[in-house]
């Protein structure tokens, strides 16, 4: 049973959120928002493209009453290391070979990746066309869809380029999260347990109490974990879409997070870093006794069952350090970090230091000779 959720943009409502267990529904949403005459391009990556790329273009092909060339579609190669602006140029050159005007439409299938990237690409191609997401990976069905926020990547600097672009529609068919590889899976729960983290301590028990049933991909409980998820995002986008306030809060664990995903030089998925980020954040709140150390481990060893990462080798605490200083987050030289008060309640706050960091990074950091001591 497909459910949906709308969500307001300044007041207003925007576009829906809908979760389904198939791509059936999805034409019928086309025609609802009336692209149904319009020329419509899926944009997608070579892994995504291989399970269901097909399908969706025939099902757009099949409705489509003017032939096949109204729906085209564009694939580029996987992976986070093809979030830049070399692909979105591609793609740029791509529907001005195809003639896409103002009105028509892009399908941005797959994760946050190829969300990221067609968003960029749709608020800026003749100064912005619409956009729908059509999100495949745990990650962009709880977090990166919703809310608007596109861009890529720069010289390895995560996400250093971009706008807030808000999609016409969020189409969930969450069956695909069948095909999706383990740690891929895992790597997007980490969004999930910050959604849990910062906002709501009930759904973090929820979480904690589905343990089996999430590892196993039961499907129902993947829907109600996916709403109350989404629930929560469209929540704090609703009140501060352009993030003047507290959608900074949906930060947790990426300042630490973006400095070891350029520093491991995207090795580990953007999940896993914002896991290992989290663990640093709650450290530098346990030892300001906003949190209390029971508290503290029990945050830290909950990513275990999820197979998430809670320590790291091979890195330098100081780079990662030193990289934490060109995240978007910084403030008149200060970085505006995510600390949390007690569990479903994150505050910002722009007084930690260099020293704290270095020792949260430090206890993340697993070394050999530490192992040894
Ligand atoms: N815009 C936002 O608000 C926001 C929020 C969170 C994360 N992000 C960004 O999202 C990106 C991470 O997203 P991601 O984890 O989805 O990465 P991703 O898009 O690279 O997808 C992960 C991998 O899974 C494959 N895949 C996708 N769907 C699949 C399926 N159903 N079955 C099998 N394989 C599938 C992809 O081909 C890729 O190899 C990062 O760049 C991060 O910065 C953005
Ligand atoms: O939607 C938001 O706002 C978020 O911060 C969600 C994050 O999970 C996401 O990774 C986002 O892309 C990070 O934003 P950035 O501005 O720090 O790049
Ligand atoms: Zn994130």
């Amino acid at each position: 049973m497909s459910e949906r959720l709308p969500v307001l943009y300044q007041k207003k409502p925007c576009y829906d959120i809908v979760f389904s267990r198939s791509f059936a529904e999805l034409w019928q949403e086309l025609t609802a928002l009336g692209y149904e005459n319009r020329r419509i391009c899926i944009v997608t990556d070579s892994k995504v493209d291989a399970i269901y790329g097909e399908e969706v273009l025939s099902l757009l092909r099949t409705h489509s009453q003017e032939g096949d060339g109204k729906a085209v579609k564009y694939v580029f190669p996987e992976g986070e290391e093809h979030k830049t602006l070399d692909t979105v140029k591609e793609i740029y050159r791509f529907l001005i070979e195809e003639g896409f005007d103002r009105k028509d439409l892009l399908l941005a299938l797959g994760g946050g990746v190829t969300g990221d990237i067609t968003g960029y690409t749709a608020a800026t191609y003749l100064r912005g066309i619409d956009y729908i997401q059509l999100p495949t990976t745990l990650l962009a069905q709880a977090d990166s869809s919703i809310g608007g926020k596109t861009g890529v990547d720069f010289d390895g600097y995560k996400n250093m380029v971009g706008a807030f672009k808000m999609p016409r529609l969020v189409y969930m068919n969450l069956s695909t999260l069948q095909t999706l590889e383990n740690r891929q899976f895992f790597s997007g729960f980490a969004e999930v347990m910050k959604h849990g983290l910062i906002r709501d301590a009930l759904f973090y028990e929820w979480l904690l109490e589905k343990m089996y049933e999430i590892c196993e991909r039961d499907l129902d409980v993947l829907q109600e974990m996916m709403m109350r998820s989404c629930t929560i995002k469209k929540q704090v986008v609703e009140k501060d879409p352009l993030e003047q306030g507290d959608r900074a809060l949906l930060n947790f664990g990426h300042t630490v997070g973006h400095a070891i995903e350029k520093a491991k030089n995207f090795e580990l998925y953007h999940g896993e870093c914002v896991a290992l980020g989290m663990v640093a954040a709650a450290c530098i709140s346990w030892k300001r006794e906003l949190l209390s150390m029971e508290e503290y481990y029990e945050i830290r060893d909950m990513f275990v069952p999820f197979y998430l990462p809670i320590s790291i080798e091979n890195i330098d605490p100081k780079e990662i350090l030193r990289l934490t200083k060109s995240d978007k987050k910084m403030e008149s030289g200060r970085i505006k970090f995510v600390l949390l008060k007690k569990i479903g309640r994150a505050v910002l706050d722009n007084t930690v230091t260099d020293e704290e960091l270095l020792t949260a990074i430090n206890e993340i950091y697993y070394s050999e000779e530490d192992a040894c001591e």
